[in-house]
């Protein structure tokens, strides 16, 4: 168990039971989620109607002149949240000149856990294609909760990742997720009625936790950055201070991170914030 003193695994796996925000309301965890939703959805919408910020799939840059991707792939546990909750972030980058491209994708049960997983390797290698048709100078990937779970494909797919590809990502940020499905798989609250269609077969081969990492050195000028909120779970907490663990013992340049203050929906609200820690943190990656 990661978190060892668990009495209740559902509530470690239920991110919005964790938040200090919204003590006042009857129902806290309804509160901040039905916040989350609003606020990510409203920084959507300000990007075009306020900043003068197109938000297709992907903002091209002027011209074709080299600039850096930020790749951002959002959360939800794989069953909710869409592109319309996931453009927070799109603003402070763009302005401090990056493309950023917000992926949308298959939510579960229309797709099983294992075909949103092959999915998302395809978008990899679109994302590639695209870097390497538009003259991208660097990618930096970042994921939330699902989402960095997804992207830790990325560190495994050696077959869309070619040496040459890995060289130009800068960074991969996974911010509050979870690497090993184990626990979770059996919960209802997290997995109702098996919509994720995990079973002891497949739940090894989910579980970035639990892979055989090959290959680190094409990675080696990446920096890994894993990162928990301080008022996620416990649980959670520990789910990304043991994946940072497990991958730098294989040799990837991974540290580990707690943000303190945020719980694990404002540190993607405050991504639409520019001078808030999460956005100083993000844009200090370049220079590091
Ligand atoms: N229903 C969950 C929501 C949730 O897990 C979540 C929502 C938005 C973004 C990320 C989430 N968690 C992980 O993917 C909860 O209320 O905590």
């Amino acid at each position: 168990m990661y978190n060892p003193r668990c009495k209740d695994l559902d509530r470690d796996y239920f991110p919005s039971y964790h938040t200090t925000r919204f003590q006042d309301q009857p129902e806290p965890n309804l509160a901040v989620l039905e916040h989350f939703v609003r606020v990510t959805k409203l920084h959507g919408r300000e990007l075009t109607e306020k900043q003068g910020i197109s938000v297709d799939h992907l903002r091209y840059g002027e011209g074709r002149q080299l600039a850096p991707l930020f790749v951002f792939v959002h959360g939800g546990y794989w069953q909710e949240m869409d592109m319309s909750m996931s453009c927070s972030i799109v603003g402070p980058l763009v302005r401090r000149g990056y493309r950023v491209a917000v992926m949308d994708y298959n939510l579960c049960p229309q797709v099983t856990l294992e075909e949103l997983m092959t999915q998302f390797t395809h978008f990899l290698n679109w994302i590639f294609d695209y870097t390497e048709m538009t003259k991208v100078s660097a990618v930096t990937f970042a994921g939330h909760s699902a989402g960095a779970h997804l992207l830790a494909q990325i560190l495994m797919r050696q077959n869309v990742i070619t040496a040459q590809r890995s060289k130009m990502v800068w960074a991969l940020v996974f911010l509050c997720g979870v690497y090993d499905l184990r626990e979770l798989s059996n919960l209802e609250s997290v997995n109702p009625k098996n919509i994720l269609g995990l079973n002891e077969r497949n739940i090894e081969s989910v579980s970035p936790m639990l892979w055989e990492y090959t290959d680190v050195t094409v990675w080696n000028s990446t920096k890994i950055y894993v990162v928990a909120a301080e008022h996620d779970s416990p649980t959670f907490i520990e789910q990304s201070r043991h994946y940072a663990d497990v991958l730098r013992k294989k040799g990837y340049k991974a540290s580990f991170s707690l943000f303190k203050g945020y719980d694990h929906f404002d540190i993607i609200e405050e991504t639409a914030i520019d001078d808030s820690d999460v956005s100083r943190f993000l844009r200090n990656i370049e220079i590091e």
